[in-house]
């Protein structure tokens, strides 16, 4: 709470009582003030008793309060300051409640001299159509935003103190430039505000006899809900903010005229770009806006409750193929005609592939329900992105993406969140500068990348000094584009999904021993795509029935791509009982159903030709060998330490903690087998960590804590109604960090 020796509100609308009403909520133990010119609006806040004093005249009010809030309208602000500046103590700290910051500010210091230390610019960015006292609602800015806009010349502490104001009524406090708040509302505010006006005076002054709000259907009534808000209060925004609002409605008009060009040409292709790419912002931020993206639930912790013990029993089918999702993506971009996906994983990672595509210009239906439609714009159909490719959390697309955008005309830049800005890019950036390509990496040959076009490549012999699928698949996109040969040698066998679809689309890859090989110059054709269920996805519950008496789980339809199936191949050797039914093949990918049930483990030493092909099945498996009889070692794994964690290190803390004895080496571990404890475990914000760990509760002595698991939302969004369905007991609690 503030400890202000009162609080004054002058003005009492709708911003100004709530503030007051959430305060009093809240437990502000101090005296509330209120002041209006209007009478009847002070006689309704003191029976309201959202204020303990009133007056109609501010002066008469002033020296009783140490923060004085003015929410009066933008216009009559400057004046307000005016005359109430001689009589401000320099105890006392002022804020406004304005929606234009940089016209007030000017029109304070051409009455003053300079913007006062005292006071604080800024604007809670709240509110309703609704207005007056007796709308006041206490909880207006719980999990709203304010920002302040402080010049040079505010106090700190007084920004400090405007500060705990606000967080007291549960909203979040952000500082922007007065530029930057004028610039950043006029676009999400004033601009669409004024369409709303405009349209609906338009389509009313054309319609005498008001026809259109009797067949007005939900479109219209949600457009428009902003066009009955205060008139005044929106002239005086316009006439403040008058250059960033023609900026905005600049944008808006060139937008407007696209898609015009587009309806009155009749082409398809380019509507279902725009209206799929706005489509999707929508519901991007819709699930920001609910806090359910992982990027959003990154502010807040997540935590699984994983309950010691439990069955696992069933059949079910996991998410579609991470891998096979981003490619069927990219190729399916690059080829000619249209690509029809079913099983596509809608996980943070794959999702973020697909929304590059529609930054550049790929118009792309769904998903829903993993069916997605992909308008290919052929191998050099690509358009730039107005801005940098944000690539969320996903190690697959930065390092695939590079490659294909290495051969464009445009340059590009590439993003991601925290944990990618971390992964080494230097493996892809070498080599595709060998090919000719011009690649700028961050220090340490970190994210961001920008890639710049128009190299004319050439393709390479290149050796791979590490086994990875991600750099072979690069540098294959890559020599699409590039003249002559590109030949990718690998230590060792890695997964050959780029290489299977490439050649589904008719792009020939020729397999030498050790060595995939492309020939630049060739052209995609579309076709279906079928993606599997993901064996990754897959191998928590292959472990969590292997480990647990009386299981018998079915998964259904799950990808066992020989280079794959590590997860299979070490834990039969591990003594589990797994059965591949209906092995078929679909779309050029084997597939089956696997019958799991519970069996006794024994430790083994992973043999290092496997460890490639179970790279991110080899947190669960840990778990698997903490369950086992005897010693499970692991080698040449080193590749762990550069995933979305440094998950070697990441699961040995884990292990210490439930107790398990394990010895940590620079390229592996040993895991000794037997009874564990529970405890307090940290996923380091990588999902397979925090999965594996859930997996590990049915054998633990008692529950356990898994913090930081917002990220299994990249590759396994019902991760946990699955588990809880087949018999685990495991509960998500959202803590605020
Ligand atoms: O090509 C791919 O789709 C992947 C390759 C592997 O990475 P590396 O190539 O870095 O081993 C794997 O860990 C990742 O989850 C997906
Ligand atoms: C390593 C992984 O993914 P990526 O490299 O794409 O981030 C993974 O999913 O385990």
């Amino acid at each position: 709470m503030p400890d202000e020796q009162g609080i004054l509100v002058i003005g009492l609308g709708l911003i100004g009582s709530s503030l007051l009403a959430a305060l009093r909520k809240n437990g502000y133990q101090g005296r509330l003030l209120g002041c209006d010119r209007d009478k009847d609006s002070v006689a309704t806040a003191l029976e309201m008793q959202l204020i303990d004093e009133g007056h109609t005249e501010p002066q008469a009010m002033l020296s009783s309060a140490s923060l004085v809030v003015l929410a009066v309208p933008v216009m009559t602000l400057p004046e307000l300051v005016g005359h109430l500046a001689p009589s401000v103590r320099p105890d006392q700290v002022m804020t406004d409640v304005g929606s234009t910051k940089g016209a007030m500010c000017e029109a304070i210091i051409r009455r003053l001299g300079e913007m006062p230390s005292w006071l604080v610019p800024g604007h809670p960015i709240a509110g309703s159509e609704r207005s007056g006292v007796s709308a006041a609602n206490a909880e207006l800015y719980c999990r709203h935003r304010v920002i302040l806009t402080p010049v040079d010349q505010t106090a700190p502490t007084a920004v400090t103190r405007v500060e705990k104001l606000w967080r007291a009524c549960g909203a979040e406090v952000e500082t922007l430039s007065v530029e930057h708040h004028d610039a950043v509302l006029a676009r999400t505010s004033h601009l669409p505000h004024l369409l709303a006006f405009s349209l609906v005076d338009g389509l009313a002054r054309r319609d005498e006899r008001l026809e259109i709000f009797r067949y007005a259907a939900g479109g219209f009534r949600d457009f428009t809900r902003i066009a009955g808000s205060d008139p005044v209060m929106w002239r005086d925004i316009y006439l403040a903010n008058r250059d960033a609002v023609l900026a905005a409605l600049n944008e808006f008009e060139s937008g407007v005229k696209q898609l015009r060009q587009a309806v009155e040409s009749g082409d398809g292709d380019a509507m279902l770009s725009i209206l799929s790419r706005a489509s999707h912002a929508r519901h991007y931020f819709d699930t920001l806006l609910n806090q359910k993206s992982y990027q959003a639930m990154e502010q807040r912790n997540i935590r699984y409750r994983a309950a010691h013990g439990g069955k696992v029993q069933g059949r079910i089918r996991v998410p579609g193929d991470k891998s096979m999702s981003h490619r069927a993506i990219m190729l399916g971009a690059l080829a000619e005609g249209v690509t029809e996906v079913e099983g596509f994983l809608e996980g943070e990672d794959s999702l973020a592939t697909l929304q590059a595509f529609r930054e550049m210009g790929v118009a792309i239906e769904g998903p829903h329900q993993g069916r997605v439609v992909i308008h290919g714009v052929g191998l050099h159909g690509l358009k730039q992105p107005a801005g940098a490719l944000y690539l969320g959390n996903s190690g697959t697309a930065m390092r695939l993406f590079s490659g294909l955008l290495a051969g464009q005309s445009f340059t590009t830049t590439l993003t991601g969140d925290a944990s990618l800005t971390r992964r080494p890019m230097d493996r892809v950036a070498q080599p595709l500068r060998l090919m000719g390509a011009s690649i700028e990496t961050a220090e340490g040959g970190r994210p961001p990348l920008s890639i710049h076009g128009k190299q004319g490549l050439r393709g390479i012999d290149y050796d791979m000094p590490m086994a990875s699928a991600q750099v072979k698949s690069c540098l294959l996109l890559a020599g699409m584009y590039a003249e002559g040969t590109t030949r990718v040698r690998e230590p060792a066998t890695t997964r050959d999904h780029t290489e299977r679809m490439l050649t589904g689309f008719g792009y020939p890859v020729r397999r030498e021993g050790d060595q995939a090989i492309i020939e630049g110059g060739g052209r995609l054709t579309a076709g279906p795509i079928d993606v599997p269920a993901d064996i990754s996805s897959a191998a928590f519950f292959l472990v969590a029935a292997a480990i647990t008496p009386e299981a018998d789980l079915v998964l259904e339809h799950v990808g066992i791509n020989p280079t794959r199936i590590g997860v299979i191949n070490i834990l039969r050797q591990m003594g589990a009982n797994l059965e591949l039914l209906d092995q078929r093949e679909v779309g050029g990918e084997p597939v089956a159903d696997i019958r799991v049930r519970h069996s006794r483990l024994k430790g083994i030493d992973i043999p290092v030709d496997q460890v490639p092909l179970a790279i991110d099945e080899l947190p669960v498996l840990f778990i698997a060998a903490a369950n086992a009889e005897g010693v499970t070692r692991l080698r040449e794994a080193s590749e762990l330490r550069v995933k979305e964690s440094d998950r070697l290190q990441a699961m040995a803390d884990g292990l210490t903690v439930l107790g398990v004895e394990h010895t940590l080496y620079e390229d592996g571990i040993d895991i000794t087998g037997g009874h564990y404890g529970g405890g307090r475990v940290d996923s380091l914000g990588d999902h397979r960590i925090a999965m594996a760990f859930t997996v590990a509760a049915l054998r633990a002595g008692e529950d356990i804590l898994i913090e930081d698991c917002a990220n299994v939302a990249t590759s396994f969004p019902d991760f946990l109604q699955l588990v809880n369905r087949i018999g685990l007991r495991v509960e998500e609690q959202t803590v605020d960090s």
